[in-house]
C-alpha cells in the first residue's frame, strides 16, 4: 500500500520545515486482540456485507463520559477514509455525521436529460486526475476505481480540441499548444523555487517572468484552459509555487506525480459508488448518521460536544472536522469557543475556487467531434471550455454537452437565474456556429456550489499570500481534541479527491495514535506566522 505520510515527510524535508512533524504510525500494534465487525445493515449505500477478522490494538485513553471515541464530521472522501483508518487500527467507537442522505460529499451524481434520454452525470468530481505510471505511486482513487469496477473513459485534455472565437470556428491550435508549453515552463520554474528558497509570487508573476503574456483573446482563452480550468481561480489569485506543486505531484511523473492521464467516470452508479462500496466493507449502521446537520461544535481539552440542527447532541473524546474550507470560512457551523486566531487566519488565508459545469441536452448533436472545444470571447473566462459527451466512449446519442465556468465568473453565473444563464450560453453557441440555427435545449442544469451551505465553493486554491506555516495551521489540532482533514489540508494535492483521501487517512492515523498511546501531542501549530520581511519599517 502506498504510504502517503512518508512522501509528505519527504516534502517537509525538502522544504526544510518542521522536520519530524509526522509521528511514526506503526509503533502501536501491541498488545492485540481480535475484533469482529458486525454485518452492515442497509444504509442506502450497502453492498453485500462482509465480516472481517482483524488483528488490532487494544485502545486506551478513552474518556469514559463521552459517547464516542471519535466523531467524524462529514461523510466525503476524507471522512470515509478516516473511518476506515480508525477501523483498521481497531477503533470502532466512532460515528460519521453527514448532512446528506448518502456518503460521497463532493462526489455527487444527478439524473440529467429529457424523459427517456436520462443519464447519471456528475455535478462535482468527475475525473481521476493522474493514474499510475509503471510501478510508481498510484492515485488511490484510481486504486479504488479498479477495485470496485468503475466505468471510466480516458479524456484527452490536449489531443482532441476544436477552437472557436466570437466569429465562429477558427483554428488557433498553435496558440493553444504554446499555452501548453508555457504552463509546463511555469510549473517547472515554480517547483524549482522551493529547493532554492525563493519567495513565492502569484502565478501571474510567474507567467510574466517566463515571458508568457497573453495579449489576444485567443491567447487568453488558451491560458485559461491550462490554468483557471484546473485551479478554479485565475493566475492572479493563485500561488505560483503551490500551483506548480499541485500540478507536479499529480501529473508530472518526473516530480513524483502519478501520470498525465485523466479518466472521466462514466459509471451510471455514480462516481461516489466506489467510496460507498469501500465504506460498505467496514461500516456498521451505528457508525453512520446520515441526514444530520451539525450546527455547533463545542470543544475543550476534555472532549467535544456536537449539537445538530434538530437539537440532538453527540459527544466524543475527539472530533475530526472534514467540512469544506468554504463551510469553515462562512461560519455555517459555530465553534464554541471560537477557533483560535492562528486557526482562523489559516482558514481565511486559503481560498475556495468555484468550478461550475453547465449541462445542456439538445435533440441531436450539431457540434464539434473532438472531446473538447475552446471558445475565446472578448471577455476572458466567458463560457470558455466546452466538452462533448455525445461521442464514442462517453454517451453517444445523448445529445449532451457541457460548458465549464470558474472563479469569479462562476460566482456571477450563480447569482443569475437559470433562464438568463441559458440565454447567455445559447448566445455563445450562436457565435460559435453562426450558420446554424441553435434549437431550444431539451434539458439545462447547473449546480450552485458557492451558495450551497454544505460546500460554499468547489475546492480550495492556494493564494500567494498563504505561506507553508499557515497551511500547517489549517490542519493543526486545536486543544488536542479538534482535528481537521479534507482536500484543503493536503499540502501536495489540495483541491483533489486524492488529497482528501490521503488527509483522511493520515489525520485519522494520528488520532488513533493519540487514543492508543499515552502521549497525545496533536498536530502542531505555529502561534504567530511571522513576516517574511516585505514591509520592514526601515524601508519606509
Ligand atoms: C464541481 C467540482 C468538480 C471537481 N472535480 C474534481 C475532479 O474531477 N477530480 C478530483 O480529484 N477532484 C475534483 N473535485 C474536488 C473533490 O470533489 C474534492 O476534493 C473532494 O471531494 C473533497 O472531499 P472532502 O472529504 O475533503 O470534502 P467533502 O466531499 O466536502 O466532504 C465533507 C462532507 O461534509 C458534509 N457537511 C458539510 N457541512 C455539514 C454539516 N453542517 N453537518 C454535517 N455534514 C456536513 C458535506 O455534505 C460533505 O459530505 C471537484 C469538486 C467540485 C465541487
Amino acid at each position: 500500500m502506498h504510504l502517503p505520510f512518508v512522501t509528505e515527510s519527504i516534502v517537509d524535508d525538502v522544504l526544510g520545515f518542521f522536520a519530524g512533524l509526522t509521528a511514526p504510525l506503526n509503533t502501536l500494534l501491541s498488545p492485540i486482540r481480535l475484533l469482529h465487525v458486525s454485518a452492515l445493515v442497509s444504509l442506502g449505500f450497502v453492498q453485500p456485507p462482509f465480516t472481517p477478522s482483524l488483528a488490532v490494538p487494544i485502545t486506551r485513553n478513552t474518556t469514559q463520559h463521552n459517547d464516542h471515541q471519535v466523531l467524524i464530521l462529514g461523510g466525503g472522501v476524507a471522512g470515509v477514509m478516516a473511518a476506515q483508518t480508525l477501523h483498521r487500527r481497531g477503533i470502532t467507537n466512532f460515528k460519521i455525521v453527514e448532512a446528506r442522505d448518502e456518503l460521497g460529499g463532493r462526489m455527487k451524481k444527478f439524473k440529467f436529460g429529457a424523459p427517456g434520454r436520462e443519464y447519471e452525470l456528475e455535478l462535482g468530481a468527475d475525473w481521476i486526475h493522474g493514474t499510475q505510471t509503471g510501478d510508481g505511486p498510484a492515485n488511490p482513487i484510481y486504486d479504488l476505481a479498479r477495485k470496485h469496477g468503475l466505468s471510466t473513459q480516458p479524456n484527452s485534455y490536449r489531443g482532441s480540441m476544436t477552437t472557436y472565437d466570437f466569429t465562429g470556428q477558427i483554428d488557433y491550435l498553435d496558440v493553444f499548444y504554446k499555452a501548453v508549453d508555457h504552463f509546463a515552463q511555469l510549473t517547472v520554474a515554480g517547483g524549482d523555487r522551493v529547493p532554492r528558497g525563493l519567495i513565492d509570487g502569484t502565478s501571474r508573476s510567474g507567467y510574466s517572468l517566463i515571458g508568457a503574456k497573453p495579449r489576444t483573446h485567443q491567447e487568453a482563452a488558451a491560458e485559461y484552459y491550462q490554468f483557471d480550468w484546473e485551479y478554479a481561480q485565475a493566475p492572479e489569485q493563485s500561488s505560483w509555487i503551490a500551483s506548480s506543486w499541485a500540478n507536479n505531484f499529480t501529473f508530472n511523473v518526473d516530480q513524483g506525480g502519478f501520470s498525465a492521464e485523466n479518466l472521466l467516470s462514466t459509471d451510471q452508479r455514480g462516481f461516489a459508488s466506489i467510496l460507498q462500496a469501500e465504506a460498505s466493507e467496514f461500516l456498521t449502521e451505528e457508525q453512520v448518521l446520515l441526514n444530520s446537520s451539525v450546527k455547533t461544535i463545542k470543544y475543550s481539552s476534555d472532549g467535544v460536544s456536537v449539537t445538530l440542527t434538530d437539537g440532538s447532541r453527540l459527544s466524543a473524546d475527539h472530533a475530526l472536522v472534514t467540512f469544506s474550507l468554504g463551510v469553515l470560512q462562512n461560519d455555517d457551523v459555530r465553534f464554541e469557543p471560537t477557533l483560535p486566531e492562528w486557526k482562523a487566519e489559516a482558514i481565511h488565508g486559503m481560498a475556495m475556487g468555484i468550478y461550475t459545469k453547465i449541462y445542456i441536452q439538445f435533440p441531436e448533436k450539431f457540434w464539434f467531434d473532438t472531446e473538447f472545444a475552446l471558445y475565446a470571447d472578448r471577455e476572458r473566462g466567458w463560457y470558455p471550455v466546452w466538452q462533448g459527451l455525445d461521442i464514442d466512449g462517453f454517451f453517444p446519442g445523448s445529445g449532451i454537452l457541457f460548458v465549464t465556468v470558474t472563479g469569479d465568473f462562476a460566482k456571477r453565473v450563480e447569482s443569475l437565474s437559470d433562464e438568463v444563464v441559458k440565454s447567455e450560453v445559447l448566445a455563445v453557441m450562436r457565435s460559435m456556429y453562426p450558420n446554424t440555427t441553435i434549437p431550444e435545449p431539451d434539458a439545462f442544469y447547473f449546480p450552485r456550489w458557492n451558495s450551497d451551505p454544505l460546500y460554499r465553493g468547489s475546492y480550495s486554491n492556494w493564494p500567494a499570500s498563504l505561506v507553508r506555516e499557515h497551511h500547517l495551521n489549517l490542519r493543526a489540532t486545536v486543544d488536542k481534541r479538534l482535528w481537521f482533514a479534507g482536500e484543503a489540508t493536503s499540502l501536495k494535492y489540495y483541491g483533489y479527491l486524492h488529497g482528501a483521501f490521503f488527509e483522511g487517512q493520515r489525520v485519522a492515523a494520528d488520532i488513533a495514535q493519540c487514543i492508543q498511546d499515552d502521549e497525545c501531542p496533536g498536530l502542531p501549530h505555529i502561534a504567530e506566522v511571522l513576516s517574511t520581511s516585505s514591509y520592514h519599517l526601515e524601508f519606509m
